[in-house]
């Protein structure tokens, strides 16, 4: 209930309003405001809207006379005020509207329409209605009855008055019409039709053998009847047959549905309905493991550090045992009556982990996927409600649970980039924005991983996140022996076959030989090309950027995504004079042929987004190579998350050089990262892995860190750079992008908007605008701007605060009218 004196309520509109939009607080529904709630609202002098309140005040708005709010929807706030809170720092931080927040934050089985509607109330019954009708009101029924919903609009046509809202809400109260939003009644419950023996025959013994005595020659009725007693032992627990047995399931075996019919119509069965969960529950099977004593050791120590720190960095090497210290600390915090959220990269979810987690859980956890049907998002969305699911593992999306209670927020493999959501808006990051859920909750925050994001690192050495090592590989794995594979060498001996060299060969063929398994991992980011000469290696490299070209075949030229500097494709390799410059991108599908030819014998398979599209694709696969019916697999990004397979001895990189010549001055970071966790996949049980990476580089820096293994020695080099450079985590990044679909608009309105960014009195670099990677999308023409801002005070606030008006401004010229800006904060 509200505090008396606050007349005014901000109220959160969908989608394609996204905006708040103050409203006046009418005397009669003062005691149902509630923040959360949802509500009905007009806006403009048509649409009928519902939104949700963000905030109650006593400010009326400057710029327009605030409108009543309508009706309150509901009794219990839909969103909890922690999630309000949450959702107005992401708009306010990731510099995006709250209603887009709205929109990605609730399911859209949950999500408010764009427009009210209104129907008949299937209650009521109009022959006997308690309260006499009017005349506008008994049209509005007459409406009713030939068609399903009406909107607001059809009700003005209908009456020809502008003031429908009244009427309506006479019609409400008088329980003749419901008002709903159209996209609400996507959520629908599970049915399941059941069977059972009617209760007095079940319960007692004579009367079933009666009606056996009846069945007597007729085979098939007979047949269910001992099926069902098969499944529902009647006799030793009567309790059992009230919930009786899935009729599907019954006629599982072939028997069929018309003698069941029989069985009911002769009264021996009944029939009934239930709404049954879509999620199995499942009971928890296995105690979790027994923790080794460097496990323990860390346990504590991340205890220790929560003390006095709200997050905590576990940098634990591959095969560490992380997901058992994740189990310990999930535990406490469910004893402690608190909950627990843990977030993993979309692909790794269907995997291992989930089910290592399941066994310990049962179904106190709710697992929450992107593949998830909307009717089983909701459901965890309801199970987190009501208190079913106290622990939650789930993708980026996750953040938007409606927890009131959060203790713990797990983010594993937390250096992962796709934890970053690309579009649309609100383009957040979940790691980033985990630990301010964590923050709003008063929860701490334990941040997971092999190799860390530069970030989290730099936050760690900075001591403001506690730090926790895990220096060894549980039980008796040890980390594998990495060898580099010369191409070029190779090529000049003519030992190349298939793009393979001759120790990859040894290496596949020996694993094959112990009847081991073998993981060759390209990198799908290569897929932006880049020129390399195919004697020496070179590749194009910026002259003012740490960053290598970009191949624009359209233009034979080399850019740089990040300055636009750029340059023709030479006629022969500036390094050496060979004239064998080739485009670089090798997909999956040719490894996978090259190597079916090379090992005849050997099973293939290929993991990519080609084959694992459908739901199960990818738990198919790994199934199959869990039980050894695959002997190579051949993959891309997704071979590398943290799967745990025991038979794998050796790890391929295809072409280790496309994994540095990323453009991006994160190249390194992520070459690194990439690196270690393929090669981590291997050895992990008694036997000692290998890793073969093809280079031409074999020199390389990053490979020899890669092998030592020396983190924290190649992140003091790259971070030299990167503050020279000005790049993060000494800088904050904001990209803009400017979209139209005439080139010349397209130029000027980023042009413009450059002039007005450049005025902006904080401390920052502006480069660009620059026609984008992709200079067109959809026949969009697009420029990037790239703001530098300075990491202290206020600067990051005010630059963004001071663009939201510059970015309305230039909306209201009617020459940029159609202008889009596309602000993405932290790009990764
Ligand atoms: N205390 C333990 N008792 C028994 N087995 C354990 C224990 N800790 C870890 N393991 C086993 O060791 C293997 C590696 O553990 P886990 O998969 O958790 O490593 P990780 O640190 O997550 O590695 P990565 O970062 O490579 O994914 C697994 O097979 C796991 O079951
Ligand atoms: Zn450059």
């Amino acid at each position: 209930m509200m505090e008396s004196g606050k007349n005014f309520a901000d109220i959160i509109l969908p989608v394609p309003i996204p905006r708040m939009f103050t409203y006046k607080i009418p005397k009669n529904l003062a005691s149902e405001i509630q923040i959360g709630a949802r509500v009905i609202v007009q806006f403009g002098r048509k649409k009928i809207l519902t939104g949700i309140i963000g905030k109650v005040h006593n400010k009326p708005p400057q710029a327009y006379d605030a409108k009543p709010i309508l009706e309150v929807l509901d009794d219990q706030p839909s969103v909890n005020p922690l999630q309000i809170r949450f959702w107005v720092w992401m708009a306010s931080y990731y510099c995006c509207h709250i209603g887009e927040v709205m929109h990605a934050a609730l399911p859209s089985g949950l999500r408010l329409s764009s427009e009210s509607k209104v129907q008949a109330n299937p209650n009521f019954d109009r022959e006997n209605a308690a309260y006499p009708m009017d005349e506008r009101e008994d049209k509005i029924l007459d409406a009713l009855e030939n068609q399903a919903e009406l909107s607001y609009e059809d009700c003005e046509k209908i009456l020809g008055v502008k003031t429908i809202h009244p009427i309506l809400k006479s019609l409400v109260a008088k329980e003749a019409v419901l008002i709903f939003e159209k996209v609400q009644e996507k959520y629908s419950p599970k049915i399941e039709t059941r069977v059972r023996i009617k209760a007095e025959i079940a319960s007692d013994k004579k009367a079933l053998e009666a009606v056996f005595e009846g069945l007597a020659g007729k085979a098939k009725q007979e047949s269910i009847l001992l099926k069902y007693l098969r499944d529902v032992p009647v006799f030793k627990n009567i309790k059992l047959n009230e919930k009786g047995v899935d009729k599907a399931t019954l006629l599982e075996e072939g028997d069929s549905e018309s003698s069941l019919k029989t069985l009911i119509k002769n009264g021996v069965f009944e029939s009934f309905k239930v709404v049954v969960n879509r999620i199995e529950e499942m009971e928890p099977e296995k105690e979790p493991a027994k923790l080794s004593d460097s496990q323990e050791q860390a346990v504590a120590e991340i205890h220790q550090h929560f003390e006095e720190k709200q997050c905590v960095l576990l940098h634990g090497i591959t095969g560490s045992g992380k997901t058992e210290i994740y189990i310990r600390l999930i535990q406490e915090i469910l004893e402690s009556g608190s909950q627990v959220l843990m977030l993993l990269p979309e692909i790794a979810l269907t995997t291992q982990i989930v089910s290592r987690l399941q066994q310990v859980f049962g179904s106190k956890m709710g697992v929450y996927h992107s593949k998830y049907s909307d009717n089983e998002r909701v459901e965890v969305w309801n199970g987190v409600l009501s208190g079913r699911f106290s622990f939650v593992v789930g993708v980026r999306s996750s953040i938007f649970l409606p927890f009131d209670s959060l203790g713990l927020i797990i983010v594993d493999e937390e250096h992962e980039s796709s934890f970053k959501q690309f579009d649309p808006a609100p383009r957040f990051q979940a790691r980033d924005s985990a630990i301010m859920l964590a923050y709003f909750h008063q929860a701490k925050t334990l941040l997971g991983s092999a190799t860390p994001s530069f970030e989290s690192y730099f936050n760690a050495l900075h001591e403001k996140y506690g730090y926790v090592q895990l220096h060894q590989r549980y039980g008796e794995a040890q980390l594998p022996q990495y060898n580099l594979a010369n191409l070029s060498a190779d090529r000049k001996k003519n030992l190349l076959k298939l793009d393979s060299t001759r120790l990859m060969r040894e290496k596949i063929q020996d694993a094959l030989s112990k009847n081991e398994q073998v993981l060759i991992f390209q990198n799908r980011r290569g897929y932006s090309p880049y020129i390399q000469c195919e004697d020496c290696g070179w590749t194009g490299q910026c002259v003012q950027c740490d960053v290598s070209l970009t191949y624009h075949q359209f233009a034979e030229e080399m850019r740089c995504h990040y300055c636009g500097y750029k340059e023709k494709v030479p006629s022969s390799c500036p390094a050496c004079g060979s004239t064998q410059l080739s485009t670089m991108g090798m997909g999956t599908e040719r490894i996978e042929e090259s190597l079916s030819m090379l090992f005849p014998e050997a099973r293939m398979g290929r993991m990519d987004l080609d084959t694992t599209r459908n739901k199960y694709g990818y738990q198919r696969l790994l199934e199959e190579f869990g039980a050894g019916q695959i002997d190579i697999l051949v993959g891309t990004q997704m071979i590398t998350k943290g799967l745990d397979f025991g038979r794998v001895t050796v790890v391929g990189i295809w072409d280790g050089d496309r994994i540095l010549n990323f453009p991006d001055f994160r190249a390194g970071e992520r070459a690194y990262q990439q690196i270690t966790q393929v090669a981590g996949r291997a050895g992990r049980r008694a036997t000692q892995g290998e890793v073969i990476i093809q280079t031409r580089n074999p020199e390389n820096d990053i490979f020899e860190k890669v092998i030592k293994g020396d983190y924290y020695e190649f992140f003091r080099q790259e971070m030299m750079e990167r503050k020279k450079f000005y790049y993060p985590p000494y800088v904050k990044l904001v990209k803009i992008t400017t979209r139209h679909s005439d080139f010349k608009t397209t130029e000027k309105a980023a042009n413009a908007l450059h002039r007005e960014m450049a005025q902006i009195p904080v401390k920052k670099i502006v480069l660009g605008p620059e026609k984008a990677l992709i200079g067109r999308i959809k026949n969009q023409y697009q420029f990037e701007s790239m703001i530098k801002l300075d990491r202290s005070g206020t600067t990051q606030t005010s630059f963004k605060e001071r663009l939201a008006e510059i970015l309305e401004e230039l909306q209201s010229r009617p020459e940029f009218r159609s202008v889009r800006w596309i602000v993405d904060v932290d790009p990764s």
